[in-house]
């Protein structure tokens, strides 16, 4: 079944954020609407990551305003957090839970069966998550993100350790989703499979004293 929505709007004005002392996004602006989609470029530490947290509401800018279809997202976390699918580094599944559970505990009503079948784990789906490969981890992480069946995709590198023929399963998906007005916002540091993004280049960190670091959420 295919998610529909209702043409979101994300409106991201004037980030900025600190980590430690060190201005790690500095007056980021972007505006994203229903079908868009947006590739996070820039070198490691750029902050890709950190404003993929900002965006999800797991992380408050030092400055700036986040608005989904124009209301503050910070104003009220819990209702963005059923607008958002957020895909981090780590898989977030439960190794001692077989895949169909892990699933289970994400979805929103529906069988995961079209999902599973979507990254090819319908053979999988009653092993402990906890003997999955690296790649299949990564598969049943992506199968998460579409049975969240909400309307912003925010993934972070989500084509890591996917061989070729996932990689070809994740376009479909991310096609799919964007056609039924989804919005996608992914970091990569490798070509995606995704027609026409537009990109958003993160210049990095100027070189300087980086010994300020403190350990931040
Ligand atoms: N827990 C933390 N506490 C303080 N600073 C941090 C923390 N995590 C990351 N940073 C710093 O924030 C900056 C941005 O990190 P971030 O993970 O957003 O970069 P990235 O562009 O996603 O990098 P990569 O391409 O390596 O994944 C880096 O300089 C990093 O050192």
């Amino acid at each position: 079944m295919a998610a529909s929505h209702n043409t979101p709007v994300l409106n991201a004005e004037s980030l900025s954020v600190f980590r430690g002392e060190r201005l790690v996004l500095d007056n980021i602006s972007v505006s994203l609407a229903a079908g868009d989609a947006v590739l996070l470029t820039g070198p490691n530490g750029a902050g890709k990551s950190t404003l993929l947290r900002v965006l999800a509401g797991l992380r408050r800018p030092d400055a700036g305003h986040l608005l989904w279809n124009g209301t503050d997202i910070l104003a009220d976390r819990t209702m963005h957090a059923a607008h958002i699918a957020y895909l981090g580094h780590q898989d977030a599944l439960k190794p001692g839970l077989t895949l169909s559970e892990n699933l289970a505990l994400f979805s929103r009503g529906e069988s995961p069966e079209d999902a599973l079948a979507d990254f090819d784990l319908t053979h999988l789906a009653d092993v402990p998550v906890r003997l999955l490969s690296a790649g299949q981890k990564r598969r049943a992480a992506l199968t998460r993100i579409i049975m969240a069946r909400a309307p912003l995709w925010l993934l972070d590198e989500p084509s890591l350790g996917l061989d070729i023929h996932s990689v070809g399963r994740l376009g479909t998906a991310l096609t799919r989703h964007r056609q039924a007005g989804g919005i996608v916002i992914a970091t990569t540091h490798v070509p995606l499979p995704l027609d026409n993004p537009r990109q958003l280049a993160l210049p990095g960190a100027p070189t300087g004293n980086q010994a300020l670091w403190e350990d931040q959420p």
